[in-house]
């Protein structure tokens, strides 16, 4: 890769603190450096070493959208201001091309005696545009924040939301090549959200950006590649989806060890062991008693040559899912998607009932059985599912070791723009709030949805009617 396609370069990059456990340690080691005091790791000087963030190395190229996850402390704001220049590594190093605006955690950049107004000349010069210049933009500066009046209030004054407002408005106007964003969107009122989004889309565009967010859809939805942070070590750096799941599989599995279980997370199917659990299950055939009155009227035009939106279902095959994590006291052997006669069916149609199926085996007694599923896009963002749980939260289920349970999902498809899909399928035990997953399998079925007049927005709901009426008539 030549060094004009790179716009940040990080090599074995590490912050160092020195914690100390008593105030007057930190005297003592500036007075008597290195000597007495603690017996801890570091032999006798008076501070334990710690290291923040520790041989981490990445390149990020001109005009990626790269998302930064990990739990709390776990090292990504440390990257960020070492990125930004606001702090200095203790060891490795960052090279960055190009300007670089960044909206840090809540506090940073902004002097809180001075008006939003001074701060806006403050900043916008610190980033080299001229006085001249952010005269001109000012308005939409402040069009941008929408503030009202407390543009003229010192920031010591501005709630977290108008802080997080007008730092974001500069960000926008200052001709950056890379943003960093440091959680900004979690202060803001929806609509500023909203804002937030369209204006990163359109900076994607033309411009690199760095985004951290615990917010994995918010992550999935805008970025190309993920980077997982976990106590200053980098675990993964690959394409969003890929990391999002893993990292969701191991905090539910951390969530679940705080109550003494043991969730396994495995990447791939080839460690599932699925295989060899007898798929071949006595169920009844369904029954699928659709009423006419519910079918949509479009249906045969959309059925109809150009406009039908085919969905072409690919098999269940348990060697070749995606990875899949669980506690292991249930396996799920078989998932189909039936078409409105209960056949599995490799063609369906957006717009028709189908039914998802999905079979399990339990190896324990399983008390209160939850199935659920998502149906999940190219990019790994959810569209939409559900899970049995209200359905049998009064009388839940239960099944002994050796059973075999189906959970029927009736729904009707979607108009789906063209493209490839999955669908997430998970057994659980335990409620909707406090469950174990003991069987989750990302993208368990993939499907194409193909000749689609549907051309905007994620899914298309199929209209029960569609009419014009005139005034009076
Ligand atoms: N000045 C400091 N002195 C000592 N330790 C620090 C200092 N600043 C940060 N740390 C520690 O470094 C670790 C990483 O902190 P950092 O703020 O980068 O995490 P984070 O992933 O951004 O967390 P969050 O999601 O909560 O914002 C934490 O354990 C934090 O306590």
């Amino acid at each position: 890769m030549s060094s004009e396609d790179l716009t940040i370069s990080v090599d074995s990059l590490g912050k160092k603190y020195y914690i100390y456990a008593k105030p007057a340690d930190r005297l003592k080691q500036m007075i008597f450096p290195r000597v007495g005091g603690l017996l801890g790791k570091h032999g006798l000087a008076y501070y334990e070493e710690f290291w923040a963030l520790r041989n981490v190395s990445f390149n990020v190229k001109r005009g990626e959208t790269v998302g930064i996850i990990g739990r709390n402390g776990s090292g990504k704001s440390t990257l960020l201001q070492m990125i930004c220049g606001t702090l200095h590594p203790s060891e490795g190093s960052i090279k960055n091309h190009g300007r670089i605006a960044a909206l840090l955690e809540l506090g940073a950049g902004f002097n809180p005696e001075f008006t939003g107004e001074e701060n806006v000349y403050l900043s916008g010069l610190l980033y080299g545009i001229p006085e001249a210049e952010l005269r001109k933009r000012f308005n939409s500066i402040l069009a941008f924040a929408d503030i009202g009046d407390f543009i003229r209030q010192p920031v010591k004054t501005y709630s977290s939301g108008m802080y997080v407002r007008l730092a974001f408005a500069i960000a926008a106007h200052v001709d950056a090549d890379t943003l960093v964003i440091d959680e900004a969107l979690s202060v803001g009122d929806v609509r500023f959200t909203q804002k937030c989004m369209r204006f990163m889309r359109d900076f994607q565009k033309r411009g690199t950006l760095l985004f951290v967010s615990h917010d994995t859809t918010a992550v999935t939805n805008l970025c190309d590649r993920a980077i997982w942070l976990d106590q200053g070590r980098m675990i993964v750096d690959g394409p969003t989806r890929n990391v999002v799941e893993q990292y969701l599989a191991e905090q539910h599995a951390a969530d679940r060890s705080i109550t003494g279980e043991s969730v396994a997370v495995r990447s791939g199917a080839q460690a599932s062991g699925s295989k060899g659990i007898s798929t071949r299950t006595s169920f009844k055939r369904p029954t699928l008693d659709v009423p006419v009155d519910v079918v949509d009227a479009r249906m045969p035009i959309l059925q109809d040559g150009g406009t039908r939106n085919r969905v072409e279902v690919f098999e269940f095959d348990p060697d070749a899912t995606g990875s899949e994590f669980g506690a292991g006291a249930a396996k799920i052997t078989d998932v189909r998607l039936l078409d409105f006669r209960g056949e599995a069916s490799r063609l369906l149609t957006g717009g028709e009932v189908v039914t998802l199926a999905i079979e399990a085996s339990s190896s324990q007694l399983l008390e209160a059985p939850i199935f659920g599923f998502y149906i999940k896009d190219r990019l790994g963002q959810r569209l939409f599912g559900d899970n049995t749980y209200l359905t049998y939260r009064e009388q839940p289920m239960s099944a002994v070791a050796g059973e075999c349970l189906r959970a029927m999902f009736k729904f009707r498809m979607p108009i789906l723009p063209a493209g490839d899909y999955s669908v997430d399928v998970a057994l659980a035990t335990g409620s909707q709030d406090d469950h174990t997953q003991q069987h989750w399998i990302h993208d368990a079925l993939t499907f194409k949805a193909s000749d689609s007049t549907m051309r905007h927005g994620l899914v298309g709901v199929p209209m029960h009617s569609i009419e014009i009426q005139r005034a009076g008539a």
